[in-house]
């Protein structure tokens, strides 16, 4: 299996995030790809390249222009707001809620965040635009090689892409991968592509990008919204709308899910997609399922994950695997390249 991966992710390094009302050290941090990148020499899968470049154009086939010229911006007017501020992490302050207007962009950086954010735990640091950007750069890559014959290619990028909707940043993501990959392959020549999104948080960005096209198919299985993170997508009645009424499937699970579960949710979605019969399939691989994962509360254990790669296997897709969540470091490898070696062995 190809990985694609480029050592500018470690730009991507926020200082603390505000998790629970308090600030704490981030759980999204350099050291997770690190511990992946050396699982993958150890277990041999296959090359590991370092991505070209892709235009600006590529990405604004799922953001919008204005959002990311206020990427691309941010750090440089946080910095010159005070000299002080290149010694913090920028954060929102303020959101456009109910009442309030969205369309005038306000002069104050920090009310602007808001308008380009959902959360108050994602800080945006002095690297987070290089990081961002070439991971979208692995991305586009990735589906790229698929579409010249690869079977499969592994996206190990960060910050993680889920969260991040076409014109705004979340739960540790800035710019959504999956979809970038998901939108080149069809650009690309793909008629139609299934997404499944398996982190243990809904994929409220990948959701929201697609929920009018009939040309994508979204699922997602992940920790039921009335108690986790977004709290506000990702329940079984969002089923796309328009074109794409039917082509959306959210399955929450609730806290303290077993592998046996879970699994089960699985073949409920490999049947969906199997009957949708996509050209590609994109797997938002987040392993924040893990029992010893500290922000969640699934029980899967690391031998579960060399099954969720068999089943994906069993698709015979051509299928691009993009890195999403997980925080337990210390397992964060061997279940990462389980899911990849549990592909590759399958067949
Ligand atoms: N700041 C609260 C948790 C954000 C979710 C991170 C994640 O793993 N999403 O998949
Ligand atoms: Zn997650």
């Amino acid at each position: 299996m190809l990985t694609f991966y480029n050592e500018q992710h470690a730009q991507h390094r926020g200082r603390y995030e505000i998790f629970r009302g308090e600030m704490v050290p981030c759980f999204e941090k350099p050291e997770r790809a690190d511990a992946v990148l050396a699982e993958l020499g150890r277990r041999g899968l296959g090359r590991i390249v370092t991505p070209h470049g892709v235009p600006l154009m590529s990405l604004e086939r799922i953001h919008t222009p204005r959002y990311l010229h206020f990427l691309r911006n941010a750090w440089s007017e946080w910095v010159a707001l005070a000299p002080a501020n290149a010694g913090k992490d920028a954060f929102p302050a303020v959101w456009p809620v109910r009442t309030l207007r969205d369309d005038i962009e306000p002069d104050n950086f920090c009310a602007k965040m808001g308008l380009y954010s959902i959360d108050s735990g994602t800080p945006l640091t002095a690297g987070t635009w290089t990081a961002a950007k070439t991971g979208a750069d692995c991305a586009v890559n990735a589906a790229h090689a698929l579409r010249l014959g690869e079977r499969a290619a592994f996206v190990l990028s960060r910050p993680p892409g889920h969260h991040a909707g076409a014109d705004f940043f979340g739960g540790y993501c800035f710019l959504n991968n999956a979809a970038l990959a998901a939108q080149h392959m069809l650009d690309d020549g793909a008629r139609k592509v299934a997404i499944i999104d398996i982190d243990y948080h809904h994929g409220n960005g990948t959701q929201s990008i697609f929920y009018n096209r009939d040309d994508v198919l979204f699922i997602s299985l992940h920790a039921d919204p009335r108690n986790e993170y977004p709290f506000y997508l990702g329940h079984a009645d969002e089923r796309g709308e328009g074109a794409g009424l039917g082509y959306n499937l959210n399955i929450p699970l609730p806290a303290g899910t077993s592998a046996k579960a879970w699994l089960a949710a699985l073949e409920t979605a490999c049947i969906r997609i199997g009957s949708f019969a996509p050209d590609a399939l994109v797997v938002s691989l987040g392993v924040d399922t893990f029992a010893g994962d500290p922000l969640s509360r699934f029980t899967l254990q690391s031998a579960d994950y060399l099954k969720i790669g068999e089943r994906l296997a069993w698709l015979n897709l051509p299928t691009a695997f993009i890195f999403e969540g997980g925080y337990a470091v210390k397992e964060l490898g061997v279940n990462v390249v389980n899911v990849l070696e549990g592909y590759e062995t399958a067949l």
